[in-house]
């Protein structure tokens, strides 16, 4: 059976009187491709950062491939091999798009390994004839992309994506589905996601955050077409 990489555990977290998350158990295998979906407010950002590190749960824990990192920095958590894209870019925007993943390369390996697959990255994403361009000219998709490869060049067993595709053209979602599969062979990914148009072409397993709890998990087939998530959370269009 394929091993857990990521557990979450009663995870709650609390803002004052507002339970964002609440006492949610969460499991996801080796290279399992995960969509976190729900309508606003349904605690999906606020379960992604406790899981990420950004917050402190109130209660309950997180475990990566077995290890308690519950409270963990975001930093630390990356340190395990664990591929992170939050909504605030994470990028230099005066380097140029090749120092960029050049950087995140070196973070995890020696200089010639990290040459390699900075070329490689900059190769798979199509980013050759921006490589020089600094990363404060991009265009938002171009930037999204770098991003990604941000992720992807530390080749990560685990990858946690914040709303990969937001504010993305229909030929960068394209691009960006491509790069998620591919990292796919080697990493469990998790997406949250508002985009179901990018959701119905990715998703095999989707869970739906309610009130801060998993209200339900199944193949995102049945889950288009459960009528109480249509009906509450996805509205009649979905
Ligand atoms: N820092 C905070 N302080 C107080 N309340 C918060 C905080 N962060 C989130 N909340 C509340 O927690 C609940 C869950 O919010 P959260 O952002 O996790 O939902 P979401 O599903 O990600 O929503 P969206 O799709 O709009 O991003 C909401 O009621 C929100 O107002």
């Amino acid at each position: 059976m394929a091993e857990t990489v990521l557990e979450t555990a009663g995870l709650t977290m609390r803002f004052g009187g507002v339970t964002a998350s609440d006492n949610v158990d969460f499991k996801l295998k080796a290279r399992e491709l995960r969509c976190l979906i729900g309508p606003n407010g349904a605690g999906k950002s606020t379960f992604f950062k406790c899981v990420t590190g950004l917050l402190t749960p109130t209660e309950g824990h997180v475990f990566m491939r077995g290890q308690d990192v519950t409270g963990w920095l975001p930093h630390q958590v990356a340190s395990l091999g664990v591929g992170i894209k939050t909504q605030t870019p994470n990028v230099m925007d005066a380097l140029d798009v090749h120092e960029n993943i050049w950087l995140a390369a070196r973070r995890f390996f020696d200089v010639s390994e990290a040459r390699a697959r900075t070329a490689d990255m900059i190769d798979r994403l199509a980013l050759g004839p921006i490589a020089r361009t600094e990363l404060g000219r991009l265009a938002h998709g171009e930037r999204q992309r770098v991003e990604l490869g941000l992720v992807a060049v530390a080749d990560p067993w685990l990858v946690l994506l914040d709303e990969p595709a937001a504010g993305l053209s229909a030929a960068d979602v394209d691009r960006m589905t491509a790069i998620i599969h591919e990292m796919r062979r080697s990493a469990a990914v998790v997406i949250v996601e508002h985009d179901m148009q990018f959701i119905r072409s990715i998703a095999e397993v989707v869970t739906v955050f309610h009130q801060g709890a998993v209200l339900m998990e199944d193949h995102v087939d049945r889950v288009m077409t459960d009528e109480t998530v249509r009906r509450v959370y996805l509205g009649k269009k979905a």
